[in-house]
Parts: C-alpha cells; sequence; structure tokens
C-alpha cells in the first residue's frame, strides 16, 4: 500500500522528528517558553493555510465522504487546534501587539505555501498526499509523548499532547490514510510518483517546522530592511 511504503521510506526522517532537541525537551517538559512561544504563533499562521488547503481539497474531492471529511478537518484545524493555541497564547500574555509584531518565519511561510500552491495547481491525489503528513506525523508524535509522560502530574505542555494522541484524532489519521490509499491505488504511475514527492516534502516541512521553533528561525536579510 502507499501509506505503508512512504511511511518505511521516510523512517529515518521520522526518527530525526522523534529526537528532535524540541521535541525531546517537550516530552521532557523542560523546553522553555520562548521556543514554545514562538512555535505556537507559527502554528496558528500556519493551521491557517493548512485549512484553506484542506477546504480546497473538499471541494476537489470525487468521493462526497471524502468531501465530507476533508471540510470537517478544515474546520476542526481552525476551530479545535486553534483553541490550544489560544489557551496557550492566553498562558504567555501575549497579547494582540505581541503576535502582530512576531514576523512569519521563513519555514512556515515556506510549508504554508508548499501546501496552497499543491492545492491549487497539483491532482488532487498529490493533494491529499502533501495534506497526510500533517495528519500522521502529528498522531505519531503524540501518542508517543503520551507514552513517554503517562504517570508525569501537571506536565506543562499536557493540552498540546492530549490534543495529538486523541482518539479522534487517530481516526481522522486513519481516515486520511485510507483516502490515499485508495487515490494511490487508482491513478497512474506518475501521479503515484508526484503524491510520494508530496508526502516526503511536506515530512521534511515537519522536521523543518520543530527546527526553525528550536532556534527561532528568523529572515537572514531582515537587517537589511527599513
Ligand atoms: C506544522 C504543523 N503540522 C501539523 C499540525 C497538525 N495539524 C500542526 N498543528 N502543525
Amino acid at each position: 500500500m502507499f501509506c505503508d511504503d512512504v511511511w518505511k521510506r521516510s523512517a529515518r526522517l521520522i526518527r530525526a522528528i522523534h529526537e528532535h532537541p524540541f521535541n525531546t525537551a517537550l516530552s521532557a517538559g523542560t523546553l522553555d517558553r520562548e521556543r514554545f512561544a514562538f512555535y505556537i504563533v507559527q502554528d496558528a499562521r500556519y493551521l491557517e493555510a493548512f485549512s484553506r488547503a484542506l477546504a480546497l481539497a473538499s471541494a476537489r474531492a470525487t468521493d462526497t465522504e471524502d468531501a465530507v471529511f476533508f471540510a470537517e478537518s478544515a474546520h476542526a484545524a481552525l476551530a479545535a487546534e486553534r483553541t490550544l493555541h489560544a489557551g496557550y497564547i492566553e498562558e504567555f500574555g501575549l497579547t494582540a501587539d505581541d503576535l502582530a509584531g512576531i514576523g512569519t518565519s521563513p519555514t512556515c511561510l515556506g510549508y504554508s505555501s508548499f501546501l496552497q500552491a499543491t492545492a491549487l495547481a497539483d491532482p488532487y491525489p498529490v493533494l491529499a498526499a502533501a495534506v497526510l503528513p500533517c495528519f500522521w506525523v502529528y498522531q505519531d508524535v503524540g501518542t508517543t509523548l503520551l507514552e513517554n509522560t503517562a504517570g508525569v502530574e501537571d506536565h506543562p505542555y499536557r493540552a498540546w499532547i492530549a490534543t495529538y494522541s486523541d482518539p479522534a484524532f487517530a481516526e481522522s489519521t486513519e481516515r486520511a490514510k485510507n483516502i490515499t490509499d485508495r487515490l494511490a491505488a487508482t491513478t497512474d504511475d506518475a501521479t503515484r510518483e508526484a503524491m510520494a514527492r508530496a508526502f516526503f516534502r511536506a515530512t521534511e516541512y515537519e522536521w523543518m517546522f520543530w527546527d526553525s521553533a528550536w532556534h527561532r528561525e528568523t529572515w537572514p536579510t531582515a537587517e537589511w530592511l527599513a
């Protein structure tokens, strides 16, 4: 099956995501607030782009049930996930002015633009493969963090871990995988290859997203602009 195949081929990258200092510190509860705040602010922006890509997937879906799934996921990305973010933004005491003053990072813009370009210009099966890591990688990391932090009371990132280890999120991930497998099984070789490339690129961006938060990435050219 397509999903099993691309997941196996991404094994080293997935391991690198799990072993990234951002995620090991998140798991240990030692991740500093500045890095997490940076991540949350970028992620709120990313989720808008992700939600739009899902809405476009819904519009382009050839199967009604798939259209419903993508539309519901587009809503969930902005509703459920953003509620999580809003909670942390409040906890960190970030005001609207603070948020407006934090620029969108190169990686956040790159990932968001990649998803939106794929949604607008690539075949629908390629779009399904491009959004799949956004479900699968988070579900994988979320459930691993839940296992690793079981029994830890007052974990500072418990709400984040709970969101992505939730059985309902696992169910959505399963649905996204089934849709992608079905599309891969019924398309031509060239599109299947493009699907694999889109899956790998999105998974690379997932690693980069955590890495950019760890380093609080900025534009290297910013100082030359007024
Ligand atoms: C960067 C990123 N990728 C995926 C997810 C999970 N929807 C997220 N919140 N942020």
